[in-house]
């Protein structure tokens, strides 16, 4: 039931999705459910955001493969769409950078007219006449929106013609916040970024504990209330790296995938000895640009 005090939520989640699993969509209907459960929250649509190549990530295959699994994947859904736009960038794109991207086009979309309240809105995105906002600048100490004056969904800010713009939260599962602390894997303040300013659903995963990891670190647990741990009661372990090795060995995959995907994946030939020796001797591209101390 629509409730005008319900804070509308777009979810974003980021990965490899190679290829999408049921466990990917799975985790939408999850974190929508929580939050939906609160009461302070309606979920109007959610985004798949396949990596690009420049990932380099050990056995990726082209990112135009995996947007067109996750598309098909995903058209069944009447809420969660797949938004190519980070998987046709050249290079490797930071997913701070991405959830930005994301909130811009949100606000553009609010600039133009409240479509944004339907998946239809995402499929036909705007590239016009953009609503400039920087946002992001107001989770830094300095930067031409960091004193009073900026308005912004993100905040809460319940000022009238903001109040009709979703927020942005980033969902993942636990494997992607206990990478937080990999050395040299994420900026400290893009990890504030996207915590601290936008706020993140995390569903648990086998071999993941959540709670133990925002616990243990001083940053998240600050952000504790923007960090949304949503417990899988039956729990589910795929995991797209089973596929594949199901997929080279000849092993069936169906049940674990939608039959779409399945049969896109033997039309194609995907998932070989060969395609998983992709990048196996390239350094993945956030530990190439870290370690190197540029950023
Ligand atoms: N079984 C699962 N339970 C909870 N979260 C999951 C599960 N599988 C994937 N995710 C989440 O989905 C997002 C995209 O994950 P990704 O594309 O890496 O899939 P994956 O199954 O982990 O693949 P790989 O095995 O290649 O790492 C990440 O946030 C990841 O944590
Ligand atoms: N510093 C960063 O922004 C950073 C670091 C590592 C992974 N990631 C993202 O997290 C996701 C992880 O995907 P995988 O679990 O498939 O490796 C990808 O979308 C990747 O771009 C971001
Ligand atoms: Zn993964």
């Amino acid at each position: 039931m629509e409730n005008s005090y319900q804070t509308k939520v777009v979810l974003l989640a980021c990965g490899s999705f190679n290829p999408i699993t049921n466990m990917h969509l799975r985790m939408f209907e999850l974190a929508r459910d929580y939050l939906e459960d609160t009461g302070k929250y309606r979920v109007v649509k959610g985004i798949i955001s396949p990596v690009g190549d420049g990932y380099k990530k050990k056995g990726l295959i082209e990112a135009s493969h995996r947007i067109e699994m996750a598309r098909l994947a995903t058209e069944s859904s009447d809420w969660v769409i797949v938004d190519p736009w980070e998987g046709q960038q050249a290079e490797w794109v930071e997913t701070a950078k991405v959830v930005r991207h994301h909130y811009e086009e949100l606000l553009a979309a609010e600039g133009s007219n409240d479509e944004v309240d339907t998946v239809k809105a995402g499929k036909k995105r705007r590239h016009e006449d953009r609503e400039g906002c920087t946002h992001f600048h107001c989770v830094r100490t300095a930067g031409p929106a960091a004193g009073t004056g900026h308005r912004c969904r993100q905040r809460g800010d319940s000022d009238r013609k903001w109040r009709d713009v979703p927020q942005l939260k980033f969902l993942c599962g636990a494997d992607v916040l206990e990478s937080f602390g990999v050395p040299n894997l994420w900026k400290s303040e893009d990890i504030t970024e996207i915590v601290g300013h936008y706020g993140m659903v995390c569903i648990t995963r086998a071999g993941n504990d959540a709670w133990k990891v925002v616990h243990q670190s001083d940053k998240l647990w600050r952000h504790r209330k923007n960090i949304h741990l949503v417990k899988e009661w039956v729990s589910n372990d795929i995991s797209a790296t089973h596929l594949r090795r199901a997929l080279r060995r000849g092993q069936s995959v169906r049940y674990l995938l939608p039959d779409p995907v399945v049969h896109y994946i033997q039309e194609h030939s995907l998932y070989s000895a060969e395609s998983e020796e992709k990048n196996a001797d390239v350094i993945l591209a956030p530990l190439q640009k870290y370690s190197k101390g540029c950023s």
